[in-house]
């Protein structure tokens, strides 16, 4: 017997998670679907392992910058044990997100889904029905096409690695790429990072992006602007990365070249649902062609960034439009980091915007770097951009570089949102000397 649902939700990571759990607590016989670890990318293979590294990595910089400034440090990544307190994270993540599934009576199904007619999909040998289907499959490294591709690693391989290689190559120029190299050289491997043109994490403000490559360039990275790999050797001391003027011996070669959606092998062509290497066609009320099909997170092609926090943000919507709301989607200001060495975020209208419209908006960029918060620390590379609507006399962007990035940032992504005046902000206080009260001297 064919079993029937409310809804199947094929994809098991942050975005199908919440929208399944939501839906069921509505009171909904809803079903999971996943072919590989339960949680997905985030928990597994994305940010939270990333940020395990992360972590002891930018422990061992801050000390480093206060080194000969009363902190006696000879600090060193241990790469085994660094891992050793990744894994203890992530392996219990799959079977402890599975069995919560199972708890809250939700059927899970294990293998890959594809769909036989609209409301019909098969996993393995078993075929269920959906009234409604909420694609979430996410996305998957994009891999060149070049002569020796088979020899490129992974994100996901780096973040699983049993050794820091003494050297390392990266290929690429946008958030895994300097995240990666920042925890690699920190770990003590040479890295190159090579992008193929002259403007890396082009979402970000050029200004932010150059002090950023100069301090990784301090620690020790090469990165190698206008260069294209055209090919990727083995050889016995390890691999060689060639281009047209470039040839470099290296210990292991990563691509983190983007991200493509794992919508290509779920049967759309044959029910007439348009999509592309950006995920699944959406409108918005984030409906595929077919009005019952719907599509989440990352592999939605919506115009929100693909994050976690717009994952979920996606999944409540929909199980919102399920559940018979009506009202397009519309996005709050999606704030976005990049966990580099320092870190760099941006939350509200970016500075390429502002420089698009310069009769609304005024940059004005302030260097923190003598202020206490920073000095104190002895970071070196420390700069703020904010966005001004002239009109409304109010910031309505921030981008920061600094190792207090992540936090400035929520918070400015609070006042702008609530769109408050550099009258409100001075009305509020907060403890000094502190990320939060440097927010008033911003304003
Ligand atoms: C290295 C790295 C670091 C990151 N760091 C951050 C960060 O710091 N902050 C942040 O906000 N975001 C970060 N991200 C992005 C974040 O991981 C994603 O935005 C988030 O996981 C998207 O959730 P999702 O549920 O849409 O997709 P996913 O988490 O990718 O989940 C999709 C799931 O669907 C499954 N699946 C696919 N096809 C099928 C099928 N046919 N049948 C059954 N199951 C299927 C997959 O196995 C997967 O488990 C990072 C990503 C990477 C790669
Ligand atoms: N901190 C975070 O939130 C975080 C961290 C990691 C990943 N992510 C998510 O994962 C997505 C994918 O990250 P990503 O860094 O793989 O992709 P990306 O799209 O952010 O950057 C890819 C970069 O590679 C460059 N590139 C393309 N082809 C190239 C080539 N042949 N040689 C060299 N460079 C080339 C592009 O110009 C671009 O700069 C991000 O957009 C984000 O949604 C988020």
């Amino acid at each position: 017997m064919v079993e029937k649902y409310d809804t199947v939700v094929i994809g098991a990571g942050p975005a199908g998670t919440a929208a399944a759990s939501s839906l069921k607590a509505q009171g909904q016989k809803v079903a999971i679907v996943e072919e590989d670890l339960w949680g997905g990318t985030c928990p597994n293979r994305g940010c939270d392992p990333k940020k395990i590294l992360y972590t002891a990595v930018e422990a061992k910089e801050r000390a480093d910058l206060l080194a000969d400034q009363g902190l006696n440090t000879q600090n060193s990544i241990n790469w085994a044990d660094l891992m050793a307190n990744k894994r203890a994270y992530t392996q219990q993540i799959s079977p402890g997100t599975h069995k919560s599934l199972k708890n809250n009576g939700i059927e899970t199904l294990t293998g890959h889904a594809h769909f036989v007619d609209p409301h019909t999909i098969k996993v393995g040998q078993q075929t269920i029905e959906a009234q409604n289907v909420v694609i979430a499959t996410g996305l998957r490294p994009r891999m060149l096409d070049i002569k020796g591709k088979e020899f490129l690693q992974t994100s996901t391989d780096f973040l699983d690695l049993d050794e820091m290689p003494a050297s390392i190559t990266i290929l690429g120029g946008g958030y895994v790429a300097f995240e990666l190299a920042g925890i690699a050289a920190s770990a003590g491997a040479k890295v190159t990072l090579i992008h193929h043109n002259n403007r890396p994490l082009k979402a970000f403000p050029e200004k932010l992006v150059k002090k950023l490559c100069d301090q990784l360039s301090e620690n020790g990275v090469e990165i190698v602007f206008n260069q294209e790999i055209t090919e990727i050797q083995k050889d016995t001391e390890g691999y060689r990365v060639i281009g047209n003027d470039f040839n470099r011996q290296t210990d292991a070669v990563f691509a983190a070249v983007g991200r493509i959606a794992n919508v290509d092998q779920l049967g759309l062509d044959q029910i007439g649902v348009d999509y592309s290497t950006k995920g699944v066609k959406v409108n918005n009320h984030l409906q595929s062609d077919v009005s019952h099909i719907y599509a989440v997170g990352d592999s939605a092609a919506s115009p929100a960034p693909k994050l976690t926090p717009a994952a979920g943000y996606e999944a409540n919507y929909v199980v919102g439009q399920i559940l018979g709301d009506r009202t397009e989607i519309e996005y709050p200001y999606i704030p976005t980091i990049v966990f580099s060495l320092p870190k760099m975020a941006q939350v509200g209208i970016t500075v390429n915007q502002a420089r698009e419209d310069i009769e609304r908006y005024e940059v004005k960029t302030v260097d923190m770097k003598d202020w206490i918060t920073y000095k104190r620390q002895h970071e070196k590379q420390v700069l703020v951009q904010l966005v001004i609507d002239q009109k409304q006399d109010k910031v309505v962007g921030a981008s920061c570089l600094s190792m207090e990035a992540d936090e400035m940032i929520n918070y400015l992504a609070l006042l702008i949102k609530h769109g408050y005046s550099a009258k409100e902000v001075s009305q509020t206080l907060f403890n000094y000397p502190t990320t939060a009260s440097d927010i008033q001297y911003l304003y």
